[in-house]
């Protein structure tokens, strides 16, 4: 049996048990089980949270792994072992799981081993994680500082002729090379045409003069994920690409001046909206404003109109406003900001493209 573990994490986990009035949990998603755990392959890998325990469960081709990394209790064993040994455990208690991760087999499995009453929880982990620790934002800022690196290695190659699967290459193996685990998502780049497409994968296409080329990147360091955007015109470009990138810049410019703590996130999108409905454009801005980055690339808190949630120091949040035109292209422009006290600190610091 594991002692009482202090470690804040699993200090607030078990706080958040108490107030949804479970007696243990069990945790399946694997950026939940990292951030209580520590454990780097958290894909293969549960977490039991009960008041005296925490067990990470795992199988024997991490057993060394895990007694180097984490400092819970560890059970080497793949399922159904796993269940049957957990079962011990949560004998006649009430267990909360992750109603938005577990699978209706995996809960099939968890009512089949166990003699537990099983209760759904809505993000009761993630809900610990919109705050990041000093080590996160330490973690993410590193991050951040290896993709600005690694752009403005690769800033020079974007010119006409390039492949956008080249430039995509040339932005992942920088970051490689600087120190990051890897990227923090598949890196997009479109060009011309393809800037209409918000998730552009890198192609096969070559860059042309007078188009704009987005490029969406981040540095995974530690599990923590960095994310910025950068629109670059290849050559001269049309006033009407002008126009767009001028309305995006807008946009993102207003967003970021309003961003500080008490700030209610769903406003900072319906603000970014009412810019770029000033230029004409709001029915081609597709997605959310921004989200919460950490060792998810997309967490909370989510800056869009359905959210209720508010900004609070410590909290990572990408603003990334973008316009996309089918059979013209698009625009977008993503920083990276840390709320703080008294506002808030960009943390991404490659400059962006002046039209
Ligand atoms: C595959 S991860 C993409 C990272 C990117 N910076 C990003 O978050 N994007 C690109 C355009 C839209 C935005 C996004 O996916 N937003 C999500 C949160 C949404 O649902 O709007």
């Amino acid at each position: 049996m594991s002692p009482v573990l202090v470690s804040p994490a699993l200090e607030a986990a078990r706080g958040a048990m108490q107030q949804s009035g479970v007696d243990a949990l069990w945790i399946s998603q694997p950026a939940n089980i990292r951030y209580l755990s520590g454990f780097s392959s958290p894909e293969d890998a549960k977490l039991l949270l009960t008041p005296d325990a925490a067990i990470l469960y795992t199988d024997s081709r991490y057993a060394l792994q895990a007694a180097q990394e984490v400092k819970v209790e560890i059970h080497i064993a793949r399922s159904p072992a796993t269940l049957e040994h957990a079962a011990e455990w949560v004998q006649g208690l009430k267990v909360g799981f992750e109603a938005e991760h577990l699978t209706v087999a995996g809960l099939d499995d968890l009512k089949q081993y166990w003699q537990a009453e099983l209760v759904p929880l809505r993000r009761p982990i993630e809900t610990l994680r919109l705050v990041k620790s000093d080590a996160e934002i330490a973690m993410i800022r590193r991050a951040q500082a290896i993709a600005d690196a690694a752009y403005a290695e690769v800033l020079p190659q974007i010119r006409a002729g390039a492949r956008e699967t080249d430039l995509s290459l040339a932005l992942e193996l920088a970051m490689r090379r600087l120190g990051a685990d890897g990227p923090s998502f598949e890196t997009i780049v479109a060009s011309g045409e393809r800037g209409a497409l918000p998730h552009g994968r890198a192609s096969d296409k070559l860059l042309v003069a007078g188009e704009l080329v987005t490029l969406d990147f981040g540095a995974l360091i530690g599990g923590y994920h960095s994310d910025m955007t950068r629109t670059v015109p290849v050559g001269e470009v049309s006033a009407e690409l002008r126009r767009l990138y001028m309305a995006v810049l807008d946009a993102e410019d207003q967003a970021i001046a309003a961003v500080g703590p008490g700030v209610r996130t769903a406003d900072l999108d319906a603000l970014a909206r009412g810019v770029l409905a000033g230029h004409d454009l709001a029915e081609h801005f597709t997605h959310s404003l921004g989200h919460g980055v950490g060792l998810d690339i997309h967490e909370g808190p989510g800056l869009r109109a359905a959210s209720d949630e508010v900004l609070r120091p410590g909290m990572v949040i990408t603003i990334e406003p973008g316009v996309y035109l089918e059979g013209v292209g698009g625009v977008r422009i993503e920083d990276l900001l840390l709320i703080t006290e008294s506002g808030h600190e960009v943390l991404s610091q490659s400059s962006r493209a002046r039209l």
